[in-house]
């Protein structure tokens, strides 16, 4: 067979504690895939490579990138793609402006970010700066349906070594608050489009005036369009209500948004939760606040750096502070509050986290508090009022005996809410929204006011029958309980139902099926869970983010060991690792004490099943060979507890990786099936054997001192790799 010049598995660069993690591990998969004559190249989609390959046309030869998510998203949409997917940063604008400044200060002549864009030039600027904003790479890559779960190694290990739950209190205060109306669940149209059609956005003013907010939106025929909005009025009275409610339960407050994949709207909402905490601030001294350039969407740290000369108003923050209730804090020793940064509490991650610990959350005073979760939309807040209200009544779950929920989510080409950031708007005056088809038929009609947030999302006909497909095959092998978690009250879900009955009775599977809405749907899986059953969750794709972080975070303490596939609708194979993010706390850990606890659990899954996935596509049989002793190289850490600790002088992310190699060469050299395989590795697992304590000393040598880095989102490489590969005895090794 002819070899391609493209490698034969794409690997990302991205961000923080993964891409630190990366230059240690990465050397060792190209050199043990080389054996196999597998090719491993990277694409660069971190935000410092976005940044830099968006403004590239400005920046000299020596410092142009190309677009590597461009070209990724070309490649997911060809049969033989197959990459693996680290979580990269999907940056809020605090986030954004430091790695703008950070490039800017290593020599690259990139504008400032304009916060308030006046001229064509700067708004052309802004535009480009929105572009790379959120979670701007997933969208684009995940060109298939998700299918999470944990490995059966990786359950069954959870279980023998079962983390700690915060015990649940039947009086614990905790609870969820949602608006009872003016929101988007209350307010959502949707249809589904018999035929092709283009639509237009067009706002009628109560005064006549016209504005299309947007025109040539093209849908092909089938495709579910829903449009809804949240009222602005309704959002602040309710979370007034909140504010004052929370101080008198003597809760924590804390609010819970998805700012990142939710960019346009979700950071209107937080902005709004800014403004209802200073209230009395805003109202009087509105004016001088807009003046200092204040943008209450970037979050009250940004706000409170702004206004830092202004000692008027600095005093009538504090005096505003002393009647609120006391804030759910991110981290109280720097008196970072949930407010300060709108990327800081994502509610994927937020909310189990507050969950397996007993309904607490951390308060100022660096204690543990019951807490009211501000949750503003009602779609998909039951999930988490369900499971609240279900362990106030039974108890803390039992990870060393309960069962597993599986995710198969609805997410190709941008479906549902998570691809609607193009149509969402702030509506700028009263009036009549109408989302027109080319043939003038109003498709949605919504009357909204001033300061509403507007928005239409869709789901496509071939990524929703693949679903259903993905769900039944699912269902098949694991023969579980499966659940679609679809609300019949609900008139996207309704669309979406009208879907997934026929397909489930034209392949006579309906009986194996039930359709339950999110409330129930979450009652059920806990108790089928608790009684050591299993149950599959098939779930739209905000649900899909939402239940693949709650029902890990639950069972195995943390999200990033799930394997997480995405298989491509044109057949190629996207590999993610975990469900995790990018977890800031470890990189600062690293800089501080050279230790990394970052677990890379996810990415020996991911590997593991992209090499077998290979071994099908490419017809590579060593691939297939290199795979399955990946998958015994993992269950060897698992057994072994080879996985980094949390404490500097305790065995880190590097030394698991050592661990990885040796386990994986051993495998390698004892398998049957491919005997020159078995040759290459007996001599490298030997060598890894007998060098078990020069190696393990020289990682442990480097721990404890600050380590620098050359930079935080665009670190220097050399550096990095110093610093992620400081024993000479396995790097001689591994070459
Ligand atoms: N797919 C993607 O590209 C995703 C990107 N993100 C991005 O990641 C960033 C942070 O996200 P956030 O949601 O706060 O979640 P984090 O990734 O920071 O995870 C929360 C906590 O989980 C633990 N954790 C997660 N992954 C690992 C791992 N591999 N090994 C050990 N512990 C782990 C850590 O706990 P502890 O600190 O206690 O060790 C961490 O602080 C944001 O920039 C966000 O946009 C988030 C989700 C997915
Ligand atoms: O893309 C993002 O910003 C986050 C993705 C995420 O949380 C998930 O897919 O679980
Ligand atoms: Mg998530």
């Amino acid at each position: 067979m002819a070899k391609t010049t493209s490698p034969d598995i794409v690997y990302t660069k991205v961000d923080e504690a993964p891409e630190l993690a990366s230059a240690s591990l990465l050397p060792i998969i190209r050199t043990f895939a080389a054996a196999a004559d597998v090719t491993f190249g990277t694409r660069d989609i971190s935000l410092a490579g976005r940044i830099i390959a968006t403004f590239s046309d400005d920046l000299p030869e020596d410092q142009r990138q190309d677009d590597d998510l461009a070209i990724l998203g070309e490649l997911v949409k060809q049969p033989d793609a197959n990459v693996i997917k680290l979580p990269n940063i999907s940056a809020s604008e605090p986030q954004l402006v430091a790695a703008v400044k950070e490039l800017q200060s290593q020599g690259y002549a990139l504008p400032d970010y304009p916060y308030s864009p006046a001229t064509d030039a700067e708004k052309a600027v802004r535009a480009k700066y929105d572009s790379i904003k959120g979670s701007a790479v997933n969208p684009v890559l995940r060109e298939g349906n998700s299918d999470r779960r944990a490995a059966a190694a990786v359950k069954n290990y959870a279980q023998k070594n079962p983390h700690r739950m915060g015990e649940w209190l039947p009086d614990s205060k905790t609870r969820v608050s949602s608006m009872s109306g003016g929101d988007f669940f209350s307010n959502e149209k949707s249809s589904t489009l018999a035929d092709a059609a283009k639509a237009k956005i067009v706002l009628t003013a109560t005064d006549g005036t016209e504005t299309v907010l947007k025109d040539g939106v093209a849908y092909p025929a089938g495709t579910v369009v829903d449009a809804t909005y949240m009222s602005a009025k309704a959002l602040d009275a309710f979370l007034a209500k909140e504010i004052e409610s929370t101080k008198a339960e003597g809760t924590l407050f804390s609010l819970h948004m998805k700012a990142t994949m939710m960019k346009v709207s979700d950071p209107i909402i937080f902005g709004h939760a800014v403004k209802a905490w200073l209230k009395p601030v805003f109202d009087k001294h509105g004016d001088t606040l807009a003046e200092l350039g204040v943008n209450p969407n970037a979050g009250l740290g940004a706000l409170l750096e702004r206004v830092k000369d202004a000692p008027e108003i600095v005093s009538a923050i504090e005096e505003v502070r002393a009647t609120r209730p006391d804030m759910y804090m991110v981290n109280s020793d720097k008196g970072i509050t949930n407010l300060h940064v709108p990327s800081d509490v994502i509610i994927d991650a937020s909310m189990p986290a507050l969950i397996r610990a007993g309904g607490k959350g951390w308060g100022p005073d660096n204690q543990e508090h019951d807490a009211n979760c501000v949750i503003p939309d009602d779609s998909y807040a039951p999930v988490y009022d369900e499971t609240i209200k279900y362990f106030k009544e039974t108890g803390k779950l039992d990870p060393a005996t309960c069962g597993t929920v599986q995710n198969v989510g609805l997410m190709a080409q941008k479906a549902e809410e998570y691809g609607s950031h193009p149509t969402t708007f702030e509506i700028p005056a009263d009036g009549v929204v109408r989302m027109i088809l080319e043939d003038g038929t109003v498709l949605h009609e919504h009357t909204v006011e001033k300061g509403d947030i507007w928005r239409s999302a869709s789901a496509r006909k071939a990524p929703i029958e693949d679903w259903v497909n993905l769900a039944i095959a699912r269902q098949k092998d694991m023969g579980c309980q499966a659940i679609f978690w679809l609300d019949e009250n609900r008139a996207h879900d309704a669309e979406l139902i009208a879907y997934v009955k026929p397909i489930l009775e034209a392949q006579g599977v309906a009986d194996k099926f039930q359709i339950l809405a999110p409330r129930e749907a979450t009652r059920l899986s806990l108790e089928t869970i608790r009684k050591g059953e299993n149950s599959i969750a098939i779930t739209g794709n905000v649900l899909r983010d939402y239940l693949t972080d709650l029902f890990p975070i639950l069972e195995l303490a943390t999200s990033a060991k799930m394997l997480s596939i995405v298989k491509l609708m044109n057949g190629g194979g996207l590999f993610e690792t975990g469900a995790g993010g990018s977890a800031p706390k470890h990189v600062q850990q690293l800089m501080e004490e050279n230790h990394l606890r970052w677990d890379s659990l996810g990415e020996f899954c991911a590997l593991g099943e992209s090499l077998k996935f290979l071994a099908e596509s490419k017809n590579n049989p060593k691939a297939r060979v290199l795979g399955q002793a990946v998958d015994a190289a993992t269950q060897g850490i698992l057994d072994d507890n080879r996985s980094p600790s949390r404490k500097v002088g305790e065995p880190d992310n590097r030394d698991s990786h050592y661990w990885f190699a040796r386990y994986w060469a051993q495998a390698l050299a004892d398998q049957k099936d491919d005997a020159e395989l078995a040759a290459h590795f007996t001599p490298i697992a030997k060598k890894l054997v007998e060098n078990e304590k020069s190696i393990t000393s020289e990682l442990a040598e480097a721990q404890g001192k600050p380590v620098d880095l050359g930079g935080y989102f665009h670190g220097d490489p050399e550096k990095t790799e110093d610093v992620m590969r400081p024993s000479e005895t396995l790097n001689m090794i591994i070459g």
